[in-house]
This record gives C-alpha cells, structure tokens and sequence, in this order.
C-alpha cells in the first residue's frame, strides 16, 4: 500500500466563450497508506473532479499528486495503478460478471488463465460475487453491479482506490449493507481509499478522516468525530450533522465592529427544562433541572411541531423572544404537545459562535 498526497492541486475548466470555472482551488492532503478518506460536500464543490485528477482522467492546472511518493502528472491512467468504481459502474455489457472483475488484470498480462481465475474466485467469495459470475450486467440489480465495479477496482490491486459515490443506487437496507461490508472489506485489504460522497452519513460511518469541501476549496479536514463535534466554521457547522445544527442570531451579542454572531446548538444538545405543566422533560443529553411551575430555562418558546421516529423525537420550537425556530433532539416518544410552552436549556460547552460576516467560529 502507499500513501497519498495531494499537494496545491488545483483545476480550472476553460470553455470557449464562458468565464473559467475554478473547480478545485488549492486542494492539500495526505491520504496515509491505509487509510479511508471521504470527501464531503454539496453538489458541485469539487468532489468528482478531484477524484478524476487522480485517477488520471483530467489535467491538473496546477500543483502536483504523489503516490508512494511519484509523481502522477503526465501519467496515463493505466499506468497510475490506481482502482476506481464510478457511480454508474461503468461495466462491459457483454462481459460476464467474472470478465468484467478481470478485465483490468488480463489487459496487463502476466498472470495465467488459472492464476487469473483464482484471483476472481478468490475476490467473488469476499464480496459476495460467488453465485452470479457466469452472469451478465444488464441481469444484476443495483447492488450486485455496485459490488461488480468494486471487485474489478480492487483486483489489480491498486496503490490506491477511489469510490465514487459508492453506495448511491442502493435502498436503504442495502446500503446498510453494504456499507459494514465495504468498511470490513477495506480494513481487511488495507487499501489506501478515498471515497466521495454528497451523503454525509456515508461519510461519517465509513471515513477514518472527512473533507469537508466547499466551492472548490476544503473547509475542514478531521476525523467525523471532529468535523461534528469542533466544526471549523459556520459551513462545516451547518452541512455535517441531521438534523441541522440550530443557528440562533440574537443570543451572542456581536463582534468588534459590530458584525453579527450566531449561535450554534445541535437538537440533541438542548434540553427541555420544564413545560407549562410544570413538569421537568428531559430531552437531549444536556438535562437540567427547571425551577417547576412555570417555564424557564436559556429561552422560551411554543411547540409548532411534534415528529416522533420511534428511537428519539424531534420538537421545532418556536422561540418566544425572536420567532426563530429550534429543533429539539428528545428521548423516544416526546412527552410535548403542540401548542405547549417550553423552556429549553444549552448545553454549555456544546454551543458555538460564529460570525455571520466571515463564516469563522468565534472561539
Ligand atoms: N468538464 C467540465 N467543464 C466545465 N466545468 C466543469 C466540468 N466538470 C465539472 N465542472 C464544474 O466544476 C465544478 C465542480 O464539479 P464537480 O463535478 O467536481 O463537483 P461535485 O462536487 O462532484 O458535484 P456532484 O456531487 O454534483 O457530482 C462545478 O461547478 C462544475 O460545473
């Protein structure tokens, strides 16, 4: 295995008659060998296009991507021994199941047909291919083609592997699935891999580290744990994390000349203190008493909207003093109804400031 680097990379597309459009702008990373690297971020910010330039399918306009510490520019894609599984599996459709996993290895040659079979075999038992590789692509589901594109990447055992929104045309039981597989799979390979992702919980359970990318540019690279819990600024803020994080003006005062904060709380770091019952509710992992009788806590509100998803509920609440709305995280059947008045409390050293003019955090 070898490692990754990516060094000042960056791409502008130049279209006849239209502005230049920069699509990655100075993109820094070390992929370690080994390591599972997602890239994170709204359509059109980069991630593809990233992607592309190290499997060698597009130019560099600048900058350099080393593995195991080449160079990469100026070389074609196949001589980059580099694995890649597209989003649209890209198959031959007159290929078998078993060809198709081949193909890569039999166009480098040296390996006997005896050799070349046993390496199929070997791949299709581990990732689940065993029973269809007489099959052809077009008789596969969604699934099976998915894991098709990946054993071809990974049988010539490339320095590195790229996934390319890898789990996208899967139903949700699948993609359970085949997510756990695809993690197992690439510990027990060891292949330094990065994947890209517009779906942030793929990213999050796959991901030893996240890019989080925006506009062309990386906003923060971390591990899930740490874009989640120490996002670098208001983006990172508002794009990792389901439900969003809240972002309430009015809370934080403002800065030196003035410029305006927001404060940041995830649902699941308020709590509601105590309703109008006079009852405390515990919600959220930041439980603290209320007074009793009557509603207090670090503001108010009345709740507009009840969701309840079995393991946890969720309350929007709309804040007495400002009329933003907050989604509260509460425990499994929320005990609010709406209409109620709640007083909800923050976690303290789970809130975040940041300021709106320059999107940085406020530390
Ligand atoms: N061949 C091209 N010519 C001109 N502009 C392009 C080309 N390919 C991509 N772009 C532009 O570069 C930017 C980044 O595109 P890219 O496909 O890398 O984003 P992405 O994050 O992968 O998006 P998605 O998740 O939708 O695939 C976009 O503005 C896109 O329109």
């Amino acid at each position: 295995m070898s490692d990754l680097v990516m060094d000042g990379v960056r791409k502008v597309f130049t279209t006849r008659g239209r502005p230049p459009v920069e699509a990655v702008a100075h993109f820094d990373l070390e992929v370690r060998s080994g390591e599972l690297v997602g890239l994170l971020g709204p359509s059109g910010c980069g991630k593809s296009t990233t992607l592309r330039m190290i499997a060698g399918l597009e130019d560099v306009t600048g900058g350099d991507i080393r593995v195991g510490g080449r160079s990469m520019l100026g070389l074609r894609p196949q001589r980059r021994n580099i694995g890649v599984a597209f989003e649209n599996y890209a198959l031959y459709p007159p290929l078998s199941v078993a060809d198709n996993i081949s193909f890569g290895l039999r166009a480098r040659g040296g390996l006997s047909a005896r050799a070349l079979r046993e390496r199929v075999e070997d791949l299709a038992e581990r990732i689940g291919l065993r029973d269809i590789l007489d099959d052809r692509p077009v008789n596969l589901s969604s699934g099976q083609k998915q894991r098709v594109a990946l054993a071809r990447a990974i049988a010539r055992e490339p320095d590195v592997l790229l996934l390319d929104e890898p789990l996208s045309h899967l139903d949700a039981a699948q993609r359970d699935l085949t997510r756990r597989e695809l993690r197992r799979l690439q510990r027990e390979l060891g292949y330094t891999t990065v994947l890209v992702t517009h779906d942030q919980e793929e990213a999050l359970s796959l991901a030893d580290r996240v890019v989080v990318m925006e506009g062309g540019r990386v906003r923060q690279v971390g591990t899930p744990d740490e874009v989640y819990d120490d996002p670098a600024d208001l983006f990172v803020a508002e794009f990792v994390g389901e439900p969003a994080m809240n972002l309430l003006t009015g809370l934080a005062g403002s800065g030196p000349a003035g410029q305006e904060r927001v404060v940041g709380v995830r649902p699941e770091d308020v709590a509601v203190v105590c309703d109008e019952s006079g009852g405390e509710r515990g919600g959220g992992r930041g439980k603290r008493g209320g007074s009793g009788g009557g509603v207090e806590g670090d503001v108010g509100g009345e709740v507009v909207v009840v969701e309840d998803f079995c393991e946890y509920g969720l309350l929007t609440v709309e804040l007495a003093a400002t009329r933003q709305r907050i989604v509260v995280q509460t425990g499994p059947g929320p005990a609010q109804l709406p209409g109620q008045s709640v007083g909800l409390a923050f976690q303290r050293d789970r809130t975040y400031i940041f300021d709106t003019t320059t999107g940085g955090r406020v530390r």
